[in-house]
């Protein structure tokens, strides 16, 4: 049967891109990937520095996110901390997947290979790089992939899952028609988006291995980060 995207999906997902395209880390802040020099401190720092960024760049893509808002304040806060992770993969992913101007991608590479991570994450975390590449998601796709993430109700200590559920849904539905009409030659297309997020939930297991080892090593991080890693 034909699939169509209603005229209230339409604006829902206007709304979501152009949230997801308001909200940017400055250039001056990714510029310096390409300036600083490479030990593995000044990767550690600079890295945490954009992710520090990122976050922020999430609360506020998060805040246009339509009925978010209006979800129990607690809820909001839960949601945030319990996706900010899945949400820096996904977005750092797509450094990955859109050839960035000016070499960025193999300088990201290189700075995260060697910012102090153990080789046992390396593999994981560029894996779900490559895998993420390789779906070539247009901006639609990445946006609402983005907002399914942060919108998932079984975080921990999210007390109305319903009404996460509520906003979730329709973002998913979306994705669903979008995936079809956007990629009418390969049916499982959203089947494969979706397994990145289970990919995703996995990551979040090797990240908190990684801010342990990290902070054994007396790496200190920013407040902002301290606050939604619940580290320090
Ligand atoms: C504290 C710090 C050391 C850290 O701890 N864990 C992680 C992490 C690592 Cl390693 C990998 C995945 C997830 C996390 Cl959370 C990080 C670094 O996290 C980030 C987070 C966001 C972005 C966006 C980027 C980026 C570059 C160019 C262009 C753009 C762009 O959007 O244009 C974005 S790089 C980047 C690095």
């Amino acid at each position: 049967e034909k699939v169509a995207i209603t005229k209230e999906q339409d604006a829902l997902m206007k709304l979501i891109v152009e949230a997801y395209n308001k909200h940017q880390i400055p250039q001056d802040v990714t510029k310096k990937l390409l300036q600083e020099q490479y030990s593995t401190e000044e990767n550690f720092l600079l890295l945490t520095e954009i992710a520090t960024s990122q976050v922020q760049v999430l609360v506020e893509f998060t805040k246009n996110i339509p009925g978010f808002l209006s979800l129990d304040h607690e809820d909001q806060i839960a949601l945030l901390k319990g996706s900010a992770v899945e949400a820096m993969f996904l977005r750092s992913a797509q450094v990955f997947s859109r050839k960035m101007p000016k070499g960025h991608t193999e300088v990201l590479e290189e700075r995260i290979r060697k910012s102090g991570i153990s080789e046992e994450f390396i593999t994981p975390l560029f894996n779900f790089y490559k895998s993420v590449g390789e779906l070539h998601m247009v901006q639609e796709e990445q946006a609402l992939l983005t907002a399914i993430t942060i919108l998932t109700p079984d975080r921990p200590y999210v007390k109305d899952q319903q009404a996460v559920e509520r906003l979730q849904e329709p973002m998913v539905e979306l994705l669903k028609k979008l995936c079809v009409l956007q990629h009418p030659q390969e049916p499982q297309y959203f089947a494969r988006l979706l397994g990145r997020l289970t990919e995703l939930r996995t990551l979040n297991h090797y990240h908190a291995e990684m801010l342990t080892s990290w902070r054994v090593n007396d790496h200190k991080f920013t407040p902002l980060l301290c606050e939604i890693w619940d580290v320090q």
